[in-house]
């Protein structure tokens, strides 16, 4: 697994402090972030790949400083969104899982068969040469997981990613979740849906406020919002 560690990282929006001087050391395969709305989640997590550079402190990946290296970092940590729109860039659903591979310069037989894989993996192959803005939001999502997956990152960082999916959709995504052999660290406000992980955080007023296994941390999540 990869060491993702959090050195004494803080970050303010135009002043407004939202994450207080958070250290972490994450190497365990299934993370899961939950919390409050606005207790900083998102923030956290997307310090991972450098979406967001702390205003104070640093983040790792394997020992490679997020802010200096963030080329190298992103070539590791894949990223899925709330919103699948915000990640789908091609007119085809083939065409957009092969877009992540552009940048590797495969030879042609490889980055085909990468592509296959992926399609297959997610039960996307029947749906391969249809326009991806007209899938439904499951599929989209799947899609967005495809494509993120298929450049072959050791972490997966997704933020919601069932938050805007019907009740049995939201459980398909978690499904294919649960059975990644990938490093996860999933945002959520699901709390069944990191039952089972290896870690849970508690994010507060942009502070950890629990960090244990997940019977232990939901139950002091619970406990707070009683
Ligand atoms: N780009 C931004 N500019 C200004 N303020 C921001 C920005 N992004 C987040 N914030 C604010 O920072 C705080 C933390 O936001 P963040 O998205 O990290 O929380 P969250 O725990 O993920 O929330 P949610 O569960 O609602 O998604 C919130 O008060 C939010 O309004």
């Amino acid at each position: 697994m990869s060491e993702i560690v959090f050195d004494a990282v803080s970050h303010d929006y135009d002043g407004v402090p939202v994450l207080h001087d958070v250290s972490l050391r994450l190497t365990e395969r299934r993370i899961g972030i939950v919390g409050a709305n606005g207790s900083g989640k998102s923030t956290l997590a997307r310090m991972i790949n450098g979406l967001v550079a702390p205003a104070a402190g640093s983040v790792a990946v394997d020992g490679l400083d997020v802010a200096r290296r963030g080329r190298e970092v992103r070539r590791r940590v894949g990223f899925v969104f709330t919103n699948p729109d915000h990640q789908i860039v091609m007119p085809t659903v083939r065409e957009d899982v092969a877009f992540s591979l552009r940048k590797l310069r495969l030879p042609r037989a490889e980055s085909d068969a990468r592509v296959d894989a992926a399609l297959d993996r997610f039960g996307l192959s029947p749906l391969a040469e249809r326009p991806a803005h007209r899938l439904s939001g499951g599929q989209k999502q799947l899609l967005a997981l495809a494509a993120v997956l298929v450049a072959r990152p050791a972490v997966l960082v997704a933020d919601e990613p069932t938050t805007l999916l019907d009740a049995r959709n939201a459980r398909l995504i978690e499904e294919h979740f649960a059975e990644l052999d990938e490093q996860l660290v999933m945002v959520t406000h699901r709390l069944d849906a990191v039952a089972g992980f290896d870690r849970v955080l508690v994010v507060d007023g942009g502070r950890i406020v629990a960090d244990d296994r997940p019977a232990a941390a939901l139950a002091a999540y619970e406990a707070r919002i009683a």
